[in-house]
């Protein structure tokens, strides 16, 4: 018998008071890596928000490594192995990097602080610097470092290259790569078309809370009858 995907995501369902936001989503993450697109306010954060165990589902079921999280908190999904890079990159203003990672720093595992600091070398020169101190960019990595300290088995994503310049759009791409090639099933939300459709193999599209199209990520950039239907935009 086949065995699970890493992250199955069976008939979903969430909403927030009389708000019903997602429907029945039905979704599975495993060795390629997977984008969620869709216009804003579809519901890609609310399904990222549901993994994370940061909103309350009333129905379906989320199962990592065939373990269901449904009822587990946050911290126990962190430690079942889920990274979570959120959008806007939520670096505390008053902390400086090394505290950042000192935080989540683990006693074993492919990711340390040493290796953090080989694969940005900009952290490291940043070390002593607060969180608000750093540009944008800086603080993306150090958001994307600081959950991959986790060492996680599945990293999630909200839009990570929002409002950062195209050089460092590219360096976040190619660090989504990395750790995709490294084994570390990767969920990435994007609004960035031409970021999500070099970084991941896969897409799926949401509309309305549903998925209403899952296809690889080099059949959409050919596709622009279903860009312009569901994201409203094109590649340039
Ligand atoms: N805490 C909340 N309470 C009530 N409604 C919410 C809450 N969070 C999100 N929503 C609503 O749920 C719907 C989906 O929002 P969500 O943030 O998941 O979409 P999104 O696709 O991530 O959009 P964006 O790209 O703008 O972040 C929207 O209509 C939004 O207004």
């Amino acid at each position: 018998m086949a065995s699970d995907p890493l992250l199955r995501i069976t008939g979903l369902n969430l909403s927030y008071g009389s708000s019903h936001v997602l429907h029945d989503v039905t979704l599975d993450v495993d060795a390629r890596p997977l984008g969620i697109l869709g216009r804003n306010g579809m519901g890609k954060t609310s399904l990222c928000n549901a993994i994370l165990g940061l909103a309350p589902h009333f129905s379906g079921s989320i199962r990592l490594g065939g373990i269901e999280l449904t009822g587990l908190t946050p911290e126990r999904r962190a430690r079942l192995g889920i990274g979570y890079v959120p959008q806007g990159r939520r670096i505390f203003r008053s902390l400086s990097v090394e505290e950042h990672l000192a935080i989540m720093a683990q006693k074993d595992g492919d990711w340390n602080v040493e290796r953090v600091y080989e694969t940005f070398p900009r952290l490291k020169e940043r070390r002593r610097n607060l969180g608000d101190r750093l540009s944008g960019g800086e603080q993306q990595m150090l958001a994307i470092a600081r959950a991959l300290l986790l060492n996680p088995r599945l990293l999630v994503l909200d839009e990570p290259t929002e409002g950062l310049a195209p050089a460092i759009v590219s360096d976040v791409v190619a660090l989504v790569r990395q750790v995709a090639r490294e084994g570390i099933a990767v969920l990435m939300v994007e609004q960035n078309l031409h970021a999500a459709l070099s970084a991941v193999e896969d897409v799926a599209i949401m509309v309305g809370g549903q998925i209403v199209e899952r296809m690889p990520a080099r059949a959409l950039a050919e596709d622009t009858a279903t860009q312009k239907r569901h994201l409203a935009l094109e590649l340039a």
